[in-house]
């Protein structure tokens, strides 16, 4: 029986590995799962994570849990971003490895590749130039993730990875109007437009950056796809010191063309006017999979799909939407 702790198992995507998890145990899966909510066990308390790794002795940690935001969160909070993810981090891997965890996976972000990476950006982009201002604080805690696995395995022995989502969304997002990402961000401000029956939609910034969208559904398969990789094949397809994979669909479309396309899911047929006072952001950040592909995964889920299947979720679960 394998005891797998996931950390961060209320938020979006660690929900989403919890779920498939569980589907795993009911199909008769050997798993023992392991949560705790963030008022629990606040894994920036040093004390408190140890304690917990000292009780709980989980085989496998999937660590899910991060102080999360979009463009404006990350440019307003900027010491929020870099403190509490550096904590966790710290926190999480060192414990782990205390307490004798063999198999870790943490979770980072494509923002870790410089603002100028070359497109689409392989995972030997990272640490070539500099980082993108609004987000360079969550992106080195991100880095500071990645190096932490890295130097655990060559001091230690043991086997932590490391993946990196594009941008993400679906069931269980942060629909904020300020501090979430674009896509639940646009998916609320065209449904309230509809319902309100409002003729115009602001979006932030010129509409010219691109960017690529997997849904949560598949990163939560491609995690589990990562974690469960035999050992010498994740080390034949990486390297000690660059051992991150990188987890997208390859594909990207620009945010005016994004906006368009939530417009007609949710059914506004008005105008688009854009706030040229909000930053854009990184101009472009397409994710090199050619890694991942070639040991054989690739995104299932169109963005069509994706963004009329969160739709529907944002309006059946109304009550509970995080705003
Ligand atoms: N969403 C996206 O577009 C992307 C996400 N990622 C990465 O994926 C991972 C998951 O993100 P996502 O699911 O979207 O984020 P969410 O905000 O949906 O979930 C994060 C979870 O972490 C928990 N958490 C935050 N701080 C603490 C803490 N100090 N102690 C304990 N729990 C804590 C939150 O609990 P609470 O809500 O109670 O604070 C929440 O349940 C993160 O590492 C993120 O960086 C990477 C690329 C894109
Ligand atoms: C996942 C990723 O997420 C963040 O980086 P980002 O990709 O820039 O994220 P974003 O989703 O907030 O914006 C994408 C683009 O969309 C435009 N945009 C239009 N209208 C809205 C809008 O209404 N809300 C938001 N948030 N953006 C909007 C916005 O101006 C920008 O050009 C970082 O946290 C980073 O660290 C990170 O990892």
């Amino acid at each position: 029986m394998a005891k797998v702790y996931v950390a961060g198992h209320r938020g979006m995507v660690g929900g989403a590995i919890l779920r498939r998890l569980e589907a795993r145990r009911a199909d008769g899966a050997p798993l023992d799962l392991v949560t705790r909510t963030h008022a629990e066990l606040d894994l920036t308390d040093q004390h408190a994570v140890r304690a917990f790794f000292r009780d709980e002795r989980p085989d496998v940690v999937i660590l899910a849990a991060a102080r999360v935001g979009g463009i404006h969160a990350n440019n307003s909070f900027p010491a929020d971003f870099i403190y509490e993810n550096l904590m966790i981090e710290a926190n999480v891997i060192h414990q782990a490895w205390a307490a004798g965890v063999r198999r870790l996976l943490q979770l980072g972000s494509s923002c870790i590749y410089p603002r100028e990476a070359p497109q689409p950006m392989p995972e030997e982009a990272l640490l070539t130039g500099p980082l993108e201002p609004t987000n360079e604080p969550y992106a080195i805690a991100k880095i500071a993730g990645i190096k932490l696995c890295e130097s655990y395995n060559r001091q230690h022995g043991v086997d932590y990875r490391s993946v990196m989502p594009t941008n993400l969304y679906g069931p269980g997002d942060n629909f904020h109007p300020e501090n979430s990402h674009v896509l639940p961000a646009l998916i609320r401000r065209f449904h309230e437009a509809v319902r309100e029956g409002r003729d115009e939609v602001v979006i932030w910034g010129s509409g010219t950056p691109r960017r690529e969208f997997l849904h949560v559904d598949d990163m939560a398969e491609a995690s589990l796809f990562v974690l469960d990789l035999a050992p010498e094949v994740y080390a034949a397809n990486t390297r000690p010191m660059q051992s991150h994979i990188n987890v997208g669909t390859g594909e990207d479309i620009s945010i005016a063309e994004l906006a368009r396309l939530v417009a007609e899911i949710t059914g506004f047929r008005g105008a688009i006017r854009h706030d040229r006072t909000r930053p854009d952001g990184t101009m472009r950040k397409l994710m090199d999979v050619s890694r991942l592909a070639e040991m054989g995964w690739r995104a299932r889920i169109t963005l069509r799909d994706g963004i009329a299947e969160t739709y529907k979720w944002f309006l059946d679960n109304a009550e509970e939407v995080r705003a």
